[in-house]
């Protein structure tokens, strides 16, 4: 018997096999979650000039600074300046310039006074309380320097990076697409949920399970109606849909039985074994067909299929995104209670984690569907660790957390 695979190197082998999907400019809005592929430089600073920050008057500091309610400061008001192209103007000492929020400040102008503490004025204006030394004044550049770069490759595209984008005048941003994922579940026994089940039949849950769970990882998920345990079928709609694939899931048929498709039908090109871990023994992968588009076949039982994606999927599907990390962070809890543990596989235990408490939730069956959706975390018990007691810390990978 060969040894186990462990869980690091199977992923080490799928992910040297990939390599991020090439780049496209898009317009903004489009690029919307998307990675960036660049880094933007900034052609403009933010602000672009020195601006108001108030609707009021321009004014010269010194002129203002002993303004008080009772010893008001008249100044005429020369000029009036709305947000919106304006010719160059130098305020003069001993005037005031109306000005808006957003306006450019008149050159010598160190202070807008806000209309709150003038008369308001149109020809002459009263002041009666003074600003500090540059107050009400936006700096140029003080929020973002022109040269700077304000998104990085490897960003993911959210509202306020696509508002940014725009801010400094980009109408389009290089990234990489999503990628198309093809999700094919075989077992003869499968019905599509919403149909009526015969004796000996299951609902497919794991086509669902794992289009739902690409699409959550920043895929599209192709999703293939359950294949029949019969290797021609099998084959003839993996066929179908290479030509849209950028990465083929499968689930179901890899393991020792009599029927099983997947790895009758693909063990000519893929690697097929047995991994140190628990859920998530048996695996496959390789490159298949003329496009050599990457195959990773996941076991059939539903938690198994579901961790499995998890461990190697999601990063497999951020390296093609060229997201970084490409691994979830684990995160560091302490154990509720004690467990144990078999000895050389890595257990991934379903669990509640909160609060940096993991509690195990469900049995460790890889058929208990309903304790894995109760579940919000994985504990990582390492293969050499076959006893754990409460309060000891474990490693633990959140499920519903984006990273
Ligand atoms: N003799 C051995 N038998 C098994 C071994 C082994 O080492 N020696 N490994 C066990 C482990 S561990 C797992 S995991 C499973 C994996 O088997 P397969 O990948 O071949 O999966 P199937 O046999 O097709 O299905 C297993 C189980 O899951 C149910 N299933 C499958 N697809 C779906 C679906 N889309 N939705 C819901 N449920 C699904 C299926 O009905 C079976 O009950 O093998 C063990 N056996
Ligand atoms: O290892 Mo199987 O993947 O647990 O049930």
């Amino acid at each position: 018997m060969t040894e186990p695979v462990a869980v690091a190197d199977h992923l080490e082998r799928i992910l040297a096999a990939l390599t991020p999907l090439s780049t496209h400019k898009l317009k903004l809005l489009d690029a919307l979650d998307l990675t960036a592929a660049e880094d933007v430089v900034a052609p403009v600073g933010l602000p672009g000039f020195d601006n108001s920050a108030m609707d009021g008057y321009a004014v010269r500091f010194r002129d203002v600074a002993d303004a008080r309610a009772d010893r008001p400061i008249h100044l005429p008001v020369v000029a009036e300046f709305g947000a919106g192209p304006t010719a160059e103007h130098v305020l003069e000492p001993g005037t005031a310039v109306k000005i808006m929020t957003g306006a450019p400040v008149p050159i010598g102008c160190d202070a807008v006074v806000p209309y709150e503490w003038t008369d308001r004025g149109s020809v002459e204006v009263l002041i009666a309380q003074p600003p500090t030394l540059g107050q009400n004044i936006r700096r140029a550049g003080e929020d973002v320097e022109q040269g700077e770069v304000v998104v990085s490759a490897g960003t993911v595209l959210g509202p306020r990076q696509v508002g940014l984008l725009a801010a400094v005048g980009r109408s389009e941003v290089l990234t990489r697409p999503r990628p198309r994922v093809v999700v094919v579940s075989t077992g003869s026994e499968l019905r599509d949920p919403g149909g009526q089940l015969e004796p000996g039949t299951i609902f497919d849950a794991n086509s669902f399970l794992l289009a739902a769970a690409v699409r959550a990882a920043g895929g599209i998920a192709y999703r293939v109606p359950a294949v029949s345990d019969d290797p021609r079928s099998f084959a003839a709609a993996l066929e179908d849909e290479l030509t849209r694939a950028d990465l083929v899931i499968t689930s179901g048929g890899i393991s020792e039985g009599d029927f099983d498709v997947v790895k009758e039908a693909l063990s000519g090109d893929l690697w097929f074994g047995k991994l140190a871990m628990q859920p998530g023994k048996p695996q496959g992968f390789g490159l298949f067909g003329a496009a050599r588009t990457p195959v990773i076949t996941l076991p059939g039982n539903p938690v198994s299929a579901y961790v499995s994606f998890r461990v190697f999927v999601v990063p497999a599907i951020r390296k093609l995104l060229g997201r970084s990390p490409i691994e979830q962070p684990l995160r560091t809890a302490a154990l509720s209670h004690g467990l144990s543990s078999s000895a050389g596989r890595q257990q991934y235990v379903r669990a509640f984690c909160e609060s940096s408490v993991a509690t195990p939730v469900g049995g460790s069956g890889s058929h208990l569907l309903g304790d894995l959706a109760t579940a919000n975390a994985l504990i990582v018990v390492p293969p050499e660790t076959t006893s754990l007691v409460a309060g000891d810390p474990v490693s633990v990978l959140m499920l519903d957390e984006e990273y």
